[in-house]
């Protein structure tokens, strides 16, 4: 087995999330002296036309091949446009990357089958293009070995979490704020296993429902809902859904949480406004049940949020408001500005594959072992 060198060791990595926003790049170094450390970033917005056929494809009963190979295609070239911008103010040429990883677009996530049928989880990705665009070696296809050895196959990030944060005396909590919302827990106590689940919907049911409503991609700040009221008893219908009961291992997506699972819910009366303020809260009531599902012992708690929705001043509030025992900080004190983690996650994923070291955590996917997840495909 090899181990990491000392000087350091440069990756991309390419995320783009279930909000379908853009394609988030991240340049980082490893070395065995610290965590992972970011160099730089770019954050290539996803064309329009691109973003529809996501959409699209994402709740597609049918999808022709063709659809799909388009969108397959328009998705590589921008994420090599993305490598390519992140790259140009820099004096890191190509040939200094040792892997870019790519996490592709996912399209569908069926960690337990669907109506009987074999477990799966799709992500959009054409590794070979991209290493023949940027040449530069892509590792990818990072989930589905996880989802072979039994697990969820997501999700992947507290695995980087734990590399990020170590352990300190603190019980501290990752909350990514995505599209969908997941938690990691390192415990104050190194021993304690990392536990991390998908809490449910964040900003995916947020972002849909402004759009059909005020148009544009999402709430700035929050300030719609904000306008709101909270409709307690929609509230108590939509956290009905078994998903929010259901212990770890979890991991979830647009195949539940989507526009019609809401407009399911909903009795006609309430105000768009109203729907928003509430959507907001079963984010943040939704986060606070899963950090109580925990059952962490008495001690300070950290909880460092990140993603998307950290800007989102409202439902920041809510959160605030309903885990009073946490001290919510940014993990920009780390080095990590809240939007660039997961997109460091995928490269240090990259990292992990080419030292043929595991990726996964088996306490957090439910996975029968840690394994080496991905495939190489070298420049
Ligand atoms: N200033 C802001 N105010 C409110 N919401 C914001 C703001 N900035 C970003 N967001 C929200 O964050 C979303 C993007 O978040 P992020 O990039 O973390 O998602 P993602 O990477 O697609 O998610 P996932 O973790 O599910 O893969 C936007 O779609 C929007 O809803
Ligand atoms: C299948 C899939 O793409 N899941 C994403 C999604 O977005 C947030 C949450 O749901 C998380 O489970 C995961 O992403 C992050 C990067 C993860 O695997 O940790």
């Amino acid at each position: 087995m090899k181990t990491p060198t000392a000087s350091p060791l440069y990756y991309i990595g390419l995320m783009s999330g279930t909000s379908l926003d853009g394609i988030d790049a991240a340049l980082i170094a490893i070395d065995n002296a610290s965590p992972p450390r970011l160099l730089a970033t770019h954050a290539e917005p996803m064309p329009d036309e691109l973003h529809r056929l996501l959409l699209t494809l994402c709740h597609a009963e049918q999808v022709s091949f063709a659809q799909l190979a388009a969108a397959e295609h328009a998705f590589c070239q921008c994420q090599a446009q993305a490598v390519k911008q992140l790259l140009a103010p820099l004096s890191v040429e190509l040939e200094q990357i040792s892997a870019i990883g790519s996490h592709g677009q996912t399209i569908e996530h069926a960690p337990k089958g669907h109506n009987g049928g074999p477990a799966y989880t799709l992500q959009l990705d054409n590794p070979s293009l991209l290493a023949e665009l940027t040449g530069c070696t892509v590792v990818a296809d990072f989930r589905r070995r996880d989802l072979a050895a039994g697990g969820q196959a997501a999700p992947l990030a507290p695995a980087f979490h734990q590399a990020l944060f170590g352990r300190s005396d603190a019980h501290q909590l990752v909350l990514n704020l995505g599209g969908f919302a997941n938690l990691t827990w390192l415990s104050s106590q190194p021993t304690d296993p990392v536990i991390g689940f998908d809490t449910g919907p964040a900003n995916v049911l947020l972002d849909g429902w402004f759009s059909l409503h005020q148009g544009g991609r999402f709430d700035q700040d929050g300030d719609w809902a904000a306008s709101g009221k909270i409709d307690e008893a929609l509230l108590a219908r939509l956290l009905s859904e078994p998903f929010f009961q259901q212990p770890p291992p979890r991991s979830t997506g647009r195949e539940l949480f989507h526009l019609e699972w809401l407009q399911q819910h909903l009795s006609g009366q309430e105000t768009a406004a109203n729907v928003q303020a509430t959507l907001a809260e079963l984010t943040a009531v939704s986060v606070a049940q899963g950090i109580e599902q925990l059952q962490i012992s008495d001690g300070s708690l950290t909880l460092i949020t990140a993603g998307g929705g950290a800007h989102n001043g409202y439902l920041m509030q809510r959160l605030a408001h309903h885990i009073p025992r946490a001290t919510l900080t940014s993990p920009s004190a780390y080095g990590w500005p809240e939007d660039w983690i997961e997109a460091g996650a995928f490269a240090w994923l990259a990292h992990q594959r080419l030292h043929h070291l595991p990726g996964n955590l088996p306490s957090v996917t439910g996975a029968q072992g840690a394994r080496v997840l991905g495939g190489i495909y070298a420049a």
